[in-house]
């Protein structure tokens, strides 16, 4: 097995990883992080990424990107879905997600995927492209009450096109119908860390989100 490395470090990271894991190699380690549109998911991921080596990659994020992107011919659906709340098909989403990956070399102690898996779709997506090539630890589930996430949208100042009462009412229809029961699904599975972020300032959510990661050894 030829796995392709950059440090002495990582060489022996990765090595560990084929031999504990079979004939499949693992290389690419994983925390999905969900939660109500505003209830803190880019704010907790950037201090993990400061503070604990992972490698912040927010679907939304990559998706706004794209639809930047001069001559993207998905810059116009992307949008319309952004407005309406809806999902992007995975196909979309898990591509962009793994070139960020690809281009974020082996230097990473791992991905925090944010904003994903959000409905069947993408979970089926994932499992059929990236299951193999990756090891989900857990899915940090960040809840909050939807009017204080209501709220923080609509103060988010960003500028974004979705940070409309219209738009984060059918954001957060979406996210009861269709990424609530992908939570629900990882539950089952014993592998959601809830932290209730409501009335917690961010270094308050922060302090257990760490307590979170060193539990699992990350
Ligand atoms: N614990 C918190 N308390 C108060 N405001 C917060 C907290 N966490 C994040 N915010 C603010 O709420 C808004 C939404 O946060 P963000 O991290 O973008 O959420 P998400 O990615 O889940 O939509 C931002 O303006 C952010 O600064
Ligand atoms: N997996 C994803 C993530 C986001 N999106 C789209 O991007 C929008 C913004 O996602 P985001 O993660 O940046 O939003 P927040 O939860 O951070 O407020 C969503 O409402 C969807 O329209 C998607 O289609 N598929
Ligand atoms: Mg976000």
């Amino acid at each position: 097995i030829i796995v392709s490395v950059d440090t002495p470090d990582n060489s022996s990271r990765l090595l560990r990883r084929a031999m504990s894991s079979g004939d499949a190699v693992r290389l690419y380690d994983v925390v999905f992080v969900l939660g109500p549109p505003g209830s803190g998911k880019g704010t907790q991921c950037a201090r993990i990424q400061e503070n604990l080596g992972f490698v912040h990659l927010s679907a939304g994020d990559l998706l706004r990107a794209e639809r930047q992107r001069a001559g993207s011919e998905f810059g116009e659906l992307i949008e319309t879905h952004i407005k309406n709340g809806s999902i992007v098909p995975v196909e979309i989403t898990c591509k962009l997600l793994e070139n960020a990956m690809i281009a974020s070399g082996t230097a990473a102690k791992g991905f925090l995927i944010d904003g994903f898996p959000r409905n069947q779709n993408n979970l089926d997506g994932w499992v059929r492209e990236m299951g193999a090539k990756t090891k989900v630890h857990f899915v940090l589930y960040l809840s909050a009450e939807l009017e204080i996430c209501v709220d923080r949208c609509l103060n988010r100042g960003q500028g974004r096109t979705d940070d409309n009462v219209e738009s984060i009412q059918k954001r957060i229809t979406t996210y009861n119908n269709q990424t609530f029961p992908i939570i629900q699904h990882y539950e089952q599975l014993g592998l959601v860390r809830e932290i209730k972020c409501g009335t917690k300032t961010p270094d308050q959510v922060y302090a257990e989100v760490a307590q979170v990661f060193g539990n699992a050894g990350l």
